[in-house]
């Protein structure tokens, strides 16, 4: 679906993964903004002729983690601005996203671990909390369908707590474990134990757990309809027109 008929105030959006569990949400989110226009709406095949004709300045991808790099080179490839939901962002390949952009001005990248507003502040606390307390350890929690573990929240909430408790000299996190079942401990990611649970009838969750002297911290978010993340990408493309070069998560465009 193209429209090159569209008022030059509106902001010209392209949907990658338009038919997924995102992209459709993403579809109607930007449908129904006053100041966005829908040009394209594309799901796995040959799309690039398709979005290039569109006219889009913003591409939105919720598409795969095996895919999204490759969707990343083209935006990069063609000046298209990308606000980016796809999990899978692990160092390298920001550091590789970040060359890509070095000679590219004006250009902007977001890779947003999670939109929902409740999810980005969790994160924030949990990385306020994490120098206090000597244990910590993070469970997620998603619908079965989820393509990849852990999530990519997980991912950037170890990351982000991991370097608090570096920044605060606090050493690995203590464990006295000497036998255990393969995976019974998780997975370590940036020094944090991670636990993935795939249930039926969950959509987005996480529990960053905090344990010192006589007491826990529990932060818990619960993304009860994937109309949460909507605000924040509908965000994420406002700011992206002019927030040149790479910005990873949506705290950095919020007032936190
Ligand atoms: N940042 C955030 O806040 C959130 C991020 N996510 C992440 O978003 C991603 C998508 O999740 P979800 O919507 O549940 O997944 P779905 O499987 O429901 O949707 C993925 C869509 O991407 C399409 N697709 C696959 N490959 C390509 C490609 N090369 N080009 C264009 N489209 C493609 C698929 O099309 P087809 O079926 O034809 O292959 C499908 O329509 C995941 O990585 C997930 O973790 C999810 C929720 C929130
Ligand atoms: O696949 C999902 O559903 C989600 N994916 C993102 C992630 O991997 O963190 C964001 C949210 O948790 C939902």
């Amino acid at each position: 679906m193209t429209n090159c008929a569209v008022p030059d105030e509106l902001i010209r959006v392209a949907v990658l993964g338009a038919q997924g569990r995102m992209g459709a949400e993403a579809c109607a989110a930007v449908e129904g903004a006053a100041d966005l226009a829908l040009v394209a709406q594309v799901d796995s095949g040959d799309w690039a002729d398709e979005v290039a004709a569109s006219g889009a300045q913003v591409v939105v991808d919720f598409t795969h983690p095996d895919v999204v790099m490759d969707n990343l080179r083209y935006c990069v490839d063609n000046g298209l601005h990308a606000v980016v939901g796809t999990s899978g962002f692990d160092t390298a390949r920001l550091d590789t996203l970040r060359e890509w952009l070095a000679d590219k001005p004006g250009l902007g990248v977001l890779i947003a671990p999670n939109f929902a507003l409740g999810a980005v502040l969790s994160m924030r606390f949990a990385q306020l909390a994490a120098r206090y307390y000597d244990t910590v350890e993070i469970i997620e929690l998603h619908h079965n369908r989820k393509a990849d573990a852990p999530s990519g929240t997980a991912a950037h909430t170890a990351r982000l707590v991991g370097q608090a408790r570096a920044e605060a000299g606090l050493g690995p996190v203590p464990d006295a474990t000497t036998s255990e079942v393969d995976g019974a401990r998780g997975a370590s990611v940036d020094g944090v134990r991670v636990h993935s649970v795939r249930l039926g009838g969950l959509v987005a969750h996480q529990e960053v757990l905090f344990g010192g002297e006589g007491e826990t911290l529990t932060i818990r978010h619960d993304s009860l309809d994937r109309k949460s993340f909507m605000p924040g990408v509908l965000h994420g493309v406002r700011a992206i027109v002019g927030r040149p070069g790479l910005t990873v998560g949506l705290e950095n465009l919020l007032d936190l």
